[in-house]
């Protein structure tokens, strides 16, 4: 009851222009302010996985949506079924197996991967190519086939290496728009938010911190000199540390999970919040800004993670850096080699297979 009237007092303020009274994650605002909004369909791909089900709650959750398409090799019906008898907007259908992925795909607007398997201590994003190449590969190939306009939104690692073989494939099927491919960067920025707000004792709520470059270790860069609220009362020490907690995230979360995977709550968070963004940009709402690793030309890097301008045909505009601290150039000037040989590796395999 409590959350209905919150979300009829955040939609009312919506509608008259006003701030809500209360603060809101963005999830909640965009559940609440759909009543008229389009149809749209998502398909997740993956769905059945540590990340494709909590993943499937969120989008279910999210009144933007009008279709959701939950596809994986197999277990989709039962995720579908489940998620289905939740009171939303959101017709839910599931479908398994590769004859049913034309099926899944039909008509979606944003296309959300997260298959593929994770990683285990001791291996890197890069360890995953292999495997993850070959299924994303695949999975490129039929949305270039059924929904060659739909928005990409790519969580599979390594996405530094993932989100050019997708390109790759889109191009040689001649469907290739540069600005309807994401590599799903978001959980470098929810991490970089959550730790420099305990450090720097603000609420959350209150903050942002760009992340650019890439998704694999020091290739993601957050750029705490931006970060907002700004901080006097961090040293370089502080910076640093921060830095490379942003840069090890995700495997503080591996080795806490001792062998049972890798993040899927944060992911999932991170990426409903990512296709929410798309939603309200191919809606029409201005103003929407992510990071994401996306086609670029802000550095000699053909991709690059930095904030974008997201519209009603995907990328809007590629926001520039901005300025940088001594140490973030320095930072920038590490990543460019490890994330160049990951973005050809990803683009050779995709020419030759
Ligand atoms: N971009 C990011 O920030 C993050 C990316 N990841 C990545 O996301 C991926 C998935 O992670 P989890 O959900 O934890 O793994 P998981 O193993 O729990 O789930 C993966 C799902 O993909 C499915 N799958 C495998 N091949 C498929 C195919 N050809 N078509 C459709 N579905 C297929 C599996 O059946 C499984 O249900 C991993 O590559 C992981 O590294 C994970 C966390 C953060
Ligand atoms: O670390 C991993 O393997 C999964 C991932 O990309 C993340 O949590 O950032």
């Amino acid at each position: 009851m409590r959350q209905t009237l919150l979300l009829r007092s955040i939609a009312s303020s919506i509608r008259r222009g006003r701030a809500p009274r209360e603060p809101s994650p963005p999830l909640c605002r965009s559940f609440a302010a759909a009543a008229d909004q389009p149809d749209r369909k998502v398909a997740i791909l993956g769905a059945a996985g540590g990340i494709g089900q909590p993943l499937s709650l969120l989008m279910k959750l999210n009144s933007l949506v009008s279709s959701l398409s939950l596809y994986d090799i197999a277990g989709t019906p039962g995720v579908a079924a489940d998620v289905s008898h939740i009171n939303t907007r959101a017709e839910v259908a599931g479908y398994a197996g590769e004859d049913q992925l034309g099926k899944a795909l039909e008509g979606s607007d944003i296309v959300i991967i997260p298959a593929g398997v994770p990683r285990k201590p001791g291996m890197t994003r890069d360890d995953l190519f292999n495997i993850n190449a070959g299924i994303v590969k695949s999975l490129c190939t039929a949305i270039a086939k059924y929904c060659p306009n739909a928005l990409v939104n790519m969580i599979s690692n390594p996405v530094n290496s993932t989100v050019p073989i997708a390109a790759e494939v889109f191009k040689k099927a001649g469907t290739y728009d540069e600005r309807k491919l994401f590599g799903v960067t978001t959980l470098d920025v929810v991490r970089a938010k959550t730790f420099y707000a305990q450090k720097a004792k603000l609420p959350v709520e209150e903050v942002d911190v760009p992340v650019v470059g890439g998704h694999a270790g020091i290739t993601i860069l957050p750029l705490f000199s931006q970060a907002t609220p700004a901080s006097n009362d961090l040293t370089d020490e502080d910076i640093k540390a921060l830095t490379k907690r942003t840069q090890d995230g995700g495997t503080e979360v591996v080795e806490a999970k001792a062998g049972k995977g890798s993040a899927t709550l944060s992911m999932a968070y991170a990426g409903a919040i990512f296709a929410d963004a798309c939603l309200k940009g191919l809606n029409g709402v201005p103003d929407i800004v992510e990071c994401s690793f996306v086609q670029s030309s802000i550095t000699e890097l053909p991709f690059f993670a930095s904030k974008v301008r997201l519209g009603k045909n995907g990328v809007e505009e590629v926001l520039g850096l901005g300025s940088l601290s001594d140490y973030e150039k320095q930072g920038l000037e590490n990543l460019k080699p490890e994330l160049k040989s990951s973005i050809e590796k990803g683009i050779k395999f995709a020419r030759e297979n």
